[in-house]
């Protein structure tokens, strides 16, 4: 039998904090997910001396849940928001491409809460409902649109269970750690790139779940020598799953951008994961449609495969801003094979690419 999540909530809703206001008054409790026999949730509190006080609040919600039927796992994080950013630890230094020594993957160590990265002013993180709509396609080409627009981008691939960066930005190569301790990302196109596919062995599959996914997610954002940037885009695995969740409980992110295709079931899956991201507290920042319309190559003709306008129709739906379409062309798929993204041309892809980079600078999130 599966818990129920508001009678698990109802739960730990009357323990009482150190101020005297019960968690339920306070409304610190933020991200509650209960994943079969798991139940997971963030305590947001306002500063780092406030989450030391909170220890025993912590253990009595652990051992209330815990008492339930059918609650084998409690994982509770403790977060404060974010204070400003340290100053930048200067420029990012180029791989030398030695093998690094780190173990990539192991338990997340512990934290208060989201951390700031030095050097970094804004996380912006690439999400989509289902695989295969184009959400890492849209993520190299917006890094290097926004890198011709002049800022300094960063882009890290969280997509463990099919890492695509490398091939699509063409990079190789382990990234080196010549501590041990560092990793020193690559380098392509004028953007800053890590992915966790560059840090496994050939071949190696990833069954990594819960803390070891956390563990890795917080050494990608916090070991890696990411220098001064701009922006980092993250470019997410589909669905609503780990990644995302650690992702919001480990770093302050500035919003999510959410891919979609115009077919009605793949907009389905993309309401999921707007209302995830409303659950994180994580800003949506908007929509984007890709493979809004195909242009033949040959005659001109636009026609309109997958449907049109459905991606804009339920950003207006939902009261979030429509940021753009993005065409269906060959080329576009080519480029990316190539390690070379379209946006690095001048045809009517990459301009709108550029009005993509110049809407979220616009914004300032980029
Ligand atoms: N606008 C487009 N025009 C033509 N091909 C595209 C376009 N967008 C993406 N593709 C192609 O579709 C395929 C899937 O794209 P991509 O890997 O970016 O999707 P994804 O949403 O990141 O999928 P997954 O999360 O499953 O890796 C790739 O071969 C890519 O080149």
């Amino acid at each position: 039998m599966s818990v129920n999540r508001e009678a698990a909530l109802r739960e730990i809703s009357d323990i009482v904090l150190p101020d005297g206001r019960t968690l339920g008054q306070a409304d610190i409790v933020r991200a509650f997910v209960v994943d079969g026999d798991t139940i997971r949730f963030v305590l947001e509190v306002a500063d780092a001396s406030v989450a030391r006080t909170l220890g025993p609040t912590e253990a009595e919600a652990r051992r209330r849940l815990q008492a339930m039927a059918g609650v084998g796992n409690v994982q509770i994080v403790m977060t404060a928001p974010a204070g400003p950013a340290p100053r930048p630890q200067g420029e990012p230094v180029r791989s030398s491409g030695a093998a690094p020594s780190l173990q990539i993957g192991r338990h997340p160590t512990a934290q208060a809460g989201p951390q700031p990265i030095p050097g970094i002013r804004s996380i912006v993180a690439i999400g989509s409902g289902k695989g295969g709509v184009g959400k890492s396609t849209v993520t190299s080409n917006l890094a290097v649109a926004l890198a011709r627009a002049g800022r300094r981008v960063g882009l890290l691939d969280a997509d463990i269970y099919g890492p695509s960066q490398p091939r699509m930005m063409g990079v190789s190569g382990r990234p080196a750690s010549p501590d041990g301790q560092r990793i020193e990302p690559l380098h392509a196109h004028g953007v800053t790139i890590m992915s966790l596919g560059l840090m496994l062995k050939e071949g190696e599959s990833v069954v990594w779940r819960g803390p070891m996914l956390m563990g890795a997610m917080q050494q990608m954002l916090q070991q890696v020598n990411w220098g001064e940037l701009d922006v980092l885009l993250i470019d997410l695995p589909p669905g609503t799953g780990d990644v995302q969740l650690s992702l919001c409980q480990k770093a302050a992110v500035s919003g999510a951008v959410i891919v979609s295709t115009p077919q009605d079931v793949a907009l389905l899956d993309a309401r999921r994961a707007i209302d995830m991201f409303n659950k994180l507290k994580t800003p949506v920042l908007g929509l984007v449609e890709n493979m809004s319309s195909y242009v033949c190559p040959n005659c001109g003709h636009e026609a309109h495969l997958f449907g049109h306008g459905g991606v804009a129709a339920e950003a207006e739906r939902r009261d979030l801003p429509f940021l753009g379409s993005l065409p269906l062309e060959l080329e576009v798929r080519l480029a990316g094979d190539s390690g070379r993204p379209v946006s690095l041309g001048e045809g009517p892809t990459a301009q709108a690419y550029a009005r993509l980079a110049e809407r979220l600078i616009r914004d300032g999130v980029a």
